[in-house]
């Protein structure tokens, strides 16, 4: 019998990701491993993200997947993605903040989106890189796209973290807990107890509010903790994880309900910035905000993390001006 290769060219659903350094490559793992879409990885440096494709490709039997992987440093082999995952750019080192890496990088995602946007035009944007919040409002500018299809990674890898610090204290499942954190990926993010359950009851009852206080300040400084272990890079694991759950939502239109940085419009009193908050993640990308219900000391947080995103704002201006003159 001999069986000749299909003629047919079926088109897939295709998540492009933009720098292919530790979040981009163990994204694109999990999106292939996980049968969500074919991947086109790339990167500035030459070679990269072909060897890792032909890598991954060569894991496609033993993780019994058939998803094309593509690596590449030509935009035009990223045409017509569904999604666009940003991850170029620095990771920052022990002693710097993440607000340190905002002139480097935001030259490098400026860059990115302008060359992203031009060979898929509808897609839906997730920017990873850091400064987060910034960044994200760089690509939202830059890629001239509405609102809903513009969002930022960092609500659900803070969620993760606390989540993982009460599994840790209490002794149990991390399946059985459900955490929320709002506000800017930075020291003022704002972790919410009330909302954070296990199995359905708030922390603050099981848990005295020095132990709640403690774990909250864990999950602040989450990101720096690793970057202090590991002396070189950041975190990359549960960041990949963190991304893959929102292309998932989105690709499966699952709707999922998930923090994300997003712009306001007046929704919790802010408007004009970037900031996390609960949205419902569907084909359409940000399809609605959901705003909790929060105490008057929670709303304030809310705000001064929002301020601190805000006082930015003239260097984001700065570097988006830049790149007309
Ligand atoms: N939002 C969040 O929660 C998180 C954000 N991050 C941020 O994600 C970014 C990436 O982190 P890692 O992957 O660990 O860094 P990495 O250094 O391992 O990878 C970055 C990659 O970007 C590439 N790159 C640089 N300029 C580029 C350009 N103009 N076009 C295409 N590719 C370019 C580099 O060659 C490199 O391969 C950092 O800014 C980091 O701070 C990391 C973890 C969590
Ligand atoms: O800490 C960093 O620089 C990377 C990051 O955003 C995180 O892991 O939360």
């Amino acid at each position: 019998m001999v069986l000749t290769p299909s003629t047919i060219a079926c088109a897939s659903t295709r998540v492009t990701v933009v720098g292919s350094g530790n979040v981009g490559s163990a994204l694109a793992q999990r999106l292939a491993e996980k049968n969500l879409a074919d991947v086109v990885l790339l990167d500035v440096v030459e070679g990269r993200p072909q060897g890792l494709a032909l890598d991954l490709l060569q894991a496609r039997g033993i993780e019994r997947h058939d998803r094309q992987i593509i690596g590449t440093n030509d935009y035009a082999d990223t045409a017509h993605s569904d999604v666009v995952v940003i991850t170029a750019g620095l990771p920052r080192k022990p002693g710097m903040s993440r607000d340190d890496l905002m002139l480097t990088n935001g030259k490098i995602v400026l860059a990115v989106t302008k060359q992203a946007i031009v060979h898929s035009p509808n897609a839906i944007f997730i920017v990873v890189t850091n400064p987060l919040d910034q960044m994200t409002h760089i690509t939202w500018k830059a890629s001239g796209l509405p609102i809903h299809q513009v969002m930022g990674m960092a609500g659900v890898l803070d969620s993760a973290r606390f989540q993982t610090f009460v599994a840790m204290e209490l002794g149990v499942s991390t399946s059985d807990i459900h955490a929320t954190v709002l506000g800017s990926h930075g020291d003022l993010m704002v972790p919410l107890p009330r909302y954070t359950t296990v199995n359905g009851i708030p922390i603050t009852e099981l848990m005295s509010v020095e132990t709640v206080e403690r774990l909250i300040d864990r999950t602040r400084k989450g990101g720096a903790e690793i970057v202090d272990l590991m002396k070189t890079g950041s975190a990359f694991y549960a960041p990949a994880s963190s991304t893959c759950v929102m292309v998932e939502s989105i690709l499966l239109n699952k709707c999922r309900i998930l923090p994300v940085t997003t712009y306001l419009e007046g929704q919790y009193g802010l408007r004009d910035v970037f900031v996390g908050v609960p949205c419902r993640l569907g084909c359409q990308g940000i399809e609605s905000v959901l705003e909790l219900d929060l105490t008057d000391a929670e709303l304030v947080a809310l705000h001064t993390s929002a301020e601190a995103v805000r006082q930015t704002s003239d260097r984001v201006e700065a570097l988006l001006a830049s790149s007309h003159s």
